[in-house]
């Protein structure tokens, strides 16, 4: 098949230039083009769905802060309104109110201006919606749970969101292979719920697991809290179905453990970002609910020993450990301060969580003790406390689970999910609190440490292009100096889409562009997001 020229497509000198700028890339200094109401209140609002979620406070318009230029995407009509509610009726919502909630991110921090709301419940409804917009040339921005953390859930401009929220059905679920089949709208804790109803959990655990759709888990291939276990959804995920921009289905929605039948098409969907495609469902491969789990957690007097505490206890638990997770003292005095949590283990620099999940609770306590013994005895950590009851492990668990939280009341957030060797993780949150200095209300540096992923956050009382400028793009090209990536796991999205070759080749990116062209030639999936701008 040849590759179609669209205007998603760069002539290969054209991407060179462009990348090698990217280091410097400002937005376009032209004028923005404001969100402009198609249909604005002159249609009949809706039913509000959710108006228990709490009330946004006014977040700029993303076109607006950044200075962005719409794509030339066909306009809303009276008309298309017309044909989706004809199509799904009462569920294409004209609601201010109920947009308002989806045209913003969890995070608060970008903000689109769409003015359509589609909840299909299944992938036929979906196929109907993209070959209509797919002829009508209108933009379309699918949504899971909006749990994302680099824009990629929310509009641009004025992009019809297209939510999953319906397609929550779960079609079934082998207990002896532990294969799931569902759709794609299924929140995460409530997949888990049900496994664990059956003797199995969900191969993911994510903070946001309360609210988080798999299909979003799955778009943008989110690691959290067991992929050091379990591996990434790139190893679990079997099958997907897959709505593309044209309206076709493409099932491939396998449940074999092997299949080697030609490409393994669903890699390409997987971390997508929605770009490609729409995830309708999906076929996972889930593991046995391990017996006995048990979670120490502990301190430590510097990151020399937060690492030597991983290998060793990599070292002595060996099968039964499946969670290696630290964060530093400001962190600790972050959730303390905002949210009111009690950390058990005063006075570390650094804390960690190491959690042990098998299925004989004698062994592995006994296995647990005698690597904490050995850990106190060389002085790796100073203080601790183990939990092997439910209850206990969740409060402990909360001190990690919820620092993205207590980060968003420290004041206004710059995130970056940064893949390091795991000898230079903390290195980067040094460097960046000398650079900072007084400009910077708090560094902190937390993460994944068995899969070497950091989680540095930075806070400032309010958003400003210059502390902006002093971050960024140093921390990226800190990054590249040592062959890291610059997103570990949670995607390009709108935020770093622009900054994708300081961990990928330019040949990369380019092939990048060209499956996106093939896919997507008229670039009406989740535009602005991903792949670099391109004019
Ligand atoms: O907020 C962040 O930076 C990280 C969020 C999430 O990936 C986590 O591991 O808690
Ligand atoms: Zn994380």
């Amino acid at each position: 098949m040849g590759i179609p020229a669209g205007p998603a497509v760069l002539s290969w000198s054209r991407l060179k230039r462009l990348l090698g700028s990217y280091g410097t890339w400002r937005p376009p200094s032209a004028a923005p083009e404001r969100c402009r109401a198609a249909v604005g209140s002159r249609l009949r609002p809706d039913r509000a769905l959710h108006t228990a979620r709490p009330r946004c406070r006014q977040v700029p318009l993303t076109c607006e802060r950044y200075g962005l230029r719409r794509l030339p995407f066909g306009r809303l009509s009276r008309q298309d309104v017309g044909f989706f509610q004809g199509l799904m009726p009462g569920r294409a919502s004209t609601d201010p109110e109920e947009l308002k909630q989806s045209n913003v991110d969890w995070l608060k921090s970008v903000r689109g201006c769409s003015e359509l709301l589609l909840k299909p419940k299944t992938a036929a409804e979906v196929s109907q919606v993209l070959r209509y917009c797919h002829e009508r040339n209108l933009a379309v921005n699918p949504q899971g749970g909006n749990t994302g953390l680099v824009g990629g859930s929310v509009p641009v401009f004025d992009e019809i969101i297209l939510s999953t929220a319906l397609m929550n059905q779960i079609i079934s679920f082998d207990p002896v292979s532990g294969i799931l089949v569902c759709q794609a709208g299924c929140i995460l804790e409530k997949l888990n719920e049900f496994l664990e109803e059956r003797g199995f959990i969900m191969p993911l655990d994510l903070g946001a697991k309360g609210s988080c759709h798999i299909g979003g888990n799955v778009a943008t291939n989110a690691g959290g809290l067991r992929l050091l276990r379990y591996g990434s959804l790139r190893g679990t995920v079997l099958g997907l179905e897959v709505v593309l921009a044209d309206g076709t289905v493409l099932d491939c929605l396998a449940s074999l453990r092997k299949d080697n039948t030609g490409y393994d098409l669903k890699q390409l969907f997987i971390g997508s970002e929605g770009t490609l495609g729409v995830i309708t469902a999906v076929s996972i491969l889930c593991p046995q609910k391990p017996k006995a789990v048990s979670l120490a957690f502990l301190g430590c007097q510097d990151f020399s020993r937060v690492q030597e505490t991983f290998t060793t206890c990599r070292a002595m638990l060996g099968e039964i450990l499946s969670a290696y997770e630290f964060m530093d003292e400001k962190c600790m005095e972050l959730v303390e301060k905002h949210l009111g949590l009690s950390n058990p283990v005063r006075g570390s620099p650094f804390y960690v969580l190491i959690e042990t999940s098998g299925s004989n609770s004698t062994h592995d306590e006994e296995k647990l003790n005698s690597f904490l013994e050995q850990a106190m005895t060389a002085g790796l950590v100073t203080d601790g406390t183990v939990a092997v009851d439910d209850k206990k492990i969740k409060t402990l668990w909360s001190l990690r689970e919820r620092i993205t939280e207590a980060l968003t009341h420290d004041g206004c957030v710059y995130k970056y999910d940064i893949s390091l060797p795991v000898g230079k993780l903390y290195d980067l949150v040094t460097d960046m609190r000398a650079r900072l200095g007084q400009r910077a209300k708090n560094v902190v540096g937390y993460g994944h440490m068995g899969d070497g992923n950091l989680h540095l956050n930075i806070t400032a009382e309010s958003y400003s292009h210059s502390l902006l400028d002093a971050i960024e793009p140093f921390v990226y090209e800190w990054t590249a100096r040592y062959n890291g990536s610059i997103s570990a796991e949670h995607g390009l999205g709108f935020k770093k889409k622009q900054f994708i070759q300081y961990s990928k080749p330019n040949e990369a990116v380019f092939l990048m562009q060209h499956f996106k062209a093939m896919l997507d030639p008229k670039g009406i999936l989740n535009p602005y997001k991903t792949l670099p701008y391109s004019p």
